[in-house]
């Protein structure tokens, strides 16, 4: 693409009119520029992207845009806002990947990654080319991208969407965290529905209140096409749905519960080991492999979404029995020994939500809880006040402690403790999970939380390998008196 077709997308004056090089793609990051890209200034957090260019320059950038003039031998367009201008000269230059595909959007504070995975499984099941964008990564027919965020910056996000448009995807997943609405990581993404999950305490170390977060996230209602079929799918249950139906007041609305009292156009009601859709006035009942209402509720948006298709509801029904979570959500362990779930839980209502499942059980639950360094401190004691309330006895511990000191973490989770709960500490989540499988061997229901499907410790700048499954694996194997798993 010429650099002055993006400058007309832009409707901004290029400062060299006679030069207009041929652009081979799309940087934000100096380091991974090659010979003939655009290079995008970013102010970043850390670093201001704009000491950069001449890095970019240095390494075959043949234009660049900025938020100020720069002192360039290549055309230097000048924009207001580069974050958000990333993402409208992405999508142009991938020749709108959103507009060739349908793009379902996922947000809300917990179950963004459950609701966009049980979508795209309902969608792949029917036999539809489908893929998704989400925290556990990119996925489209055989193909799977490793993603660094849960919603990729505007030009990685767009460059995925037109892999998938290319290889003849028609409908995509999308996660979409408040940050990427802060941040612009969405922008120039024409969604043709979005679904809300719900809104609770969550990053408030970056949102400056619960209503700023929630507005960041009602954006992308705003952001939903309103032509024919486009809709936006709202959790009856949570007050915030107002919020999120305020920004896209326009827009068709389908409303879910799960609660028979709690009038919506869909209701998913889960009983142990079944789920009643009940939608359009019809009545199905079906199988399911997962526990929880809060997963009933993550289906019933996926179904939202999907019913926004020309997909039948029998034949998306017809699918249920066939769903699993993803990894790291109420996952079991895979071994006949011990009772272990692995769950992602990092929120106050998370933890409440999982605990509250797996407490309805015969065997006494034990939790190990466990919370961030350099993350939303304020809700560590809140943590520490449901773990208690829902554990037989607590292993309080930490994860990803980054800069932390970890007694500083524990300490927040334990000023929510009640002081009638058992609990012990560890500052090593090695040696927390090692006393988590001797408690399992003794016949007691674990729980591991905060980590998930997360295969990496991040302790000060570095990513150390951890795998959970297979620590727990190789423990239950010591203590049992065999050799550990290589
Ligand atoms: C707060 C935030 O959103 N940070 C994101 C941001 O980092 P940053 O602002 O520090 O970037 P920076 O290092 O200052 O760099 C600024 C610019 O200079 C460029 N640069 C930098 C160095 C260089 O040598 N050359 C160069 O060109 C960078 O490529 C960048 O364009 O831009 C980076 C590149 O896109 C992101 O990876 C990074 O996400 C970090 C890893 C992060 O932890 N983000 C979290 C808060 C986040 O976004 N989380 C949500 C999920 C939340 C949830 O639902 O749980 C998510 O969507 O992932
Ligand atoms: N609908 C829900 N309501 C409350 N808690 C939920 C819900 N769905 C899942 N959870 C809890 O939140 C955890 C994370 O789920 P999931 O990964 O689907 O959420 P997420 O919004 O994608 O999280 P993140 O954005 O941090 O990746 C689960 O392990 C579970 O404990």
């Amino acid at each position: 693409m010429r650099t002055k077709r993006l400058s007309a997308i832009l409707e901004n004056e290029m400062d060299d009119i006679e030069r207009d090089p041929w652009v081979t793609g799309i940087e934000t990051d100096s380091r991974k520029v090659s010979p003939g890209n655009l290079f995008i200034c970013i102010r970043g957090y850390t670093v201001d992207g704009h000491e950069f260019a001449e890095d970019a320059v240095s390494k075959g950038a043949v234009a660049v845009i900025s938020e100020y003039p720069l002192d360039l031998e290549v055309p230097n367009l000048v924009v207001a806002d580069t974050k958000r201008t990333a993402g409208v000269v992405a999508s142009a230059f991938y020749d709108h990947p959103s507009h060739r595909m349908r793009i379902y959007g996922v947000t809300g504070t917990n179950g963004k990654t459950t609701t966009a995975t049980l979508t795209y499984d309902l969608f792949r099941l029917s036999g539809r080319p489908v893929g998704i964008v989400s925290t556990i990564g990119a996925r489209y027919k055989d193909q799977t991208l490793k993603t660094p965020n849960t919603t990729p910056e505007a030009v990685v996000l767009h460059r995925i969407l037109a892999e998938m448009a290319d290889a003849g995807v028609t409908d995509c997943v999308v996660e979409v965290s408040s940050h990427a609405m802060m941040e612009g990581r969405v922008e120039g993404v024409r969604f043709h529905a979005a679904a809300f999950t719900n809104l609770t305490h969550d990053h408030l170390d970056y949102h400056r209140s619960m209503d700023e977060y929630a507005r960041a996230k009602a954006r992308l209602f705003e952001q939903v096409e309103t032509t024919d079929g486009d809709a936006i799918i709202l959790n009856a249950e949570d007050p915030a749905s107002k919020t999120m139906a305020a920004f896209a007041p326009t827009r068709r609305r389908i409303m879910y519960s799960t609660h028979a009292d709690v009038p919506a156009d869909i209701q998913v009601i889960w009983h142990d080991q079944t789920v009643v859709v009940k939608m359009n006035a019809l009545t199905i009942e079906a199988p399911v492999r997962f526990m929880g209402a809060f997963n009933a509720a993550n289906l019933a948006a996926a179904i939202g979404l999907v019913s926004t298709s020309e997909l039948m509801l029998r034949a998306i029904i017809a699918n249920v029995p066939g769903l699993t979570l993803p990894k790291g959500r109420l996952e079991r362990l895979d071994t006949e020994d011990a009772e272990i779930y692995l769950d992602y839980a990092h929120t106050p209502d998370g933890l409440e939500k999982c605990l509250s499942t797996l407490q309805q059980g015969e065997r006494e639950l034990v939790v190990v809880l466990s919370a961030a360094g350099d993350r939303d401190p304020t809700k560590r004691a809140e943590m520490g006040r449901i773990a208690s309330r829902y554990s037989d006895d607590l292993i309080v511990t930490v994860h990803d402690v980054r800069t932390e000191d970890p007694r500083h973490i524990i300490d927040g989770l334990l000023e929510g403790v009640d002081s009638n709960t058992h609990y012990v500490t560890f500052e090593e989540r090695r040696d927390a999970l090692r006393h988590a499988a001797q408690q399992a061997l003794v016949g007691k229901r674990i729980v591991v939380v905060g980590k998930g499907h997360d295969h990496v410790e991040r302790v000060g700048q570095e990513s150390i390998p951890f795998n959970e499954s297979d620590i727990l694996l190789d423990e239950l194997k010591k203590l049992k008196g065999q050799e550990p798993a290589v």
